[in-house]
């Protein structure tokens, strides 16, 4: 059997596939699936760090949002990134594996904060681990944290695993005769703009020659072929 392509990953899972096909909140049979494929690639001797977004949650109380002092806003959408971050350490609990929960803001009763040579400890010692609370500051998102913690935790690649199957030309969502990349340099998604991660975290990781992979969240096996480094998905790169 092959080995893995990689050696330390840190995956991007965003806080909408958690919904599953519900209007917000956690779904548990997605979850569940979500875990089950995190194990297959541990089980593989593959390090994962997570970060989690929270879209989710924040989009049930998106309404009561409106009007509301920006920053305020985003501290609210970084406490929900910190909620799928516990049902996340919990659903893989459930199933053997052993996950901690790393906090950019501080609220230890609920979390411990971030620690980079903890993380790095826990990584190396097989567990799991889970940034929640983004970068901690407002006016980002979880797809930068993704690139920054990516970075700092010195991963291979940072993993998006998102609603579509990859970079397209344009949003396949709004556009059926968008087409997908294989591969793209990071110069290109940015000068074109192509939204599918945010371009401060495309130029974090562009600078950092630090690769991404975008695959579909609802595609069962996609993590663990991006992981053999089978074609899947698009990948950005340097
Ligand atoms: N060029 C593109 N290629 C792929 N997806 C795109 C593109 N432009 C816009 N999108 C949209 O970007 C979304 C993924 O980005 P985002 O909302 O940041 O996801 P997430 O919640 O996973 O972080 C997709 O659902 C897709 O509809
Ligand atoms: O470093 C960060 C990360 C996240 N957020 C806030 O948290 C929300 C949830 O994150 P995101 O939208 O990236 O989640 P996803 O789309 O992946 O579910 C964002 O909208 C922001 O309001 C923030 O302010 N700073």
């Amino acid at each position: 059997m092959s080995a893995p392509a990689y050696k330390r990953i840190l995956l991007k899972l965003s806080g909408e596939a958690l919904m599953g096909d519900d209007a917000y909140g956690i779904n548990r049979a997605t979850i569940t699936r979500i875990v089950s494929e995190v194990k297959e690639v541990v089980d593989l001797g593959v390090q994962v760090a997570v970060v989690i977004g929270g879209g989710n949650i924040f989009r049930g109380v998106a309404p009561a949002a409106e009007g509301m002092d920006r920053a305020t806003a985003d501290y609210m959408g970084m406490l929900a990134t910190v909620m799928n971050a516990m049902a996340l350490q919990d659903a893989m609990k459930n199933i053997g594996l052993n996950a901690r929960v790393q906090s950019a803001l501080s609220i230890e009763q609920v979390a411990e904060p971030y620690i980079r040579g903890k993380a790095i400890r826990y990584l190396e010692e097989g567990r799991v681990v889970i940034f929640g609370a983004g970068t901690g500051n407002p006016f980002f998102t979880t797809d930068t944290a993704a690139a920054l913690r990516g970075m700092e935790i010195n991963a291979e690649i940072v993993i998006k695993a998102t609603k579509v199957d990859g970079v397209y030309t344009d949003d396949p969502k709004t556009n059926p005769e968008a087409m997908r990349y294989k591969t793209i340099s990071f110069d290109e998604a940015i000068t074109k703009n192509l939204k599918v991660m945010d371009a401060t975290a495309l130029t974090l990781c562009r600078d950092q020659k630090l690769p991404i992979s975008v695959f579909s969240i609802f595609k069962q096996g996609a993590l663990k072929k991006v992981i053999m480094g089978e074609d899947e998905g698009t990948m950005v790169l340097p």
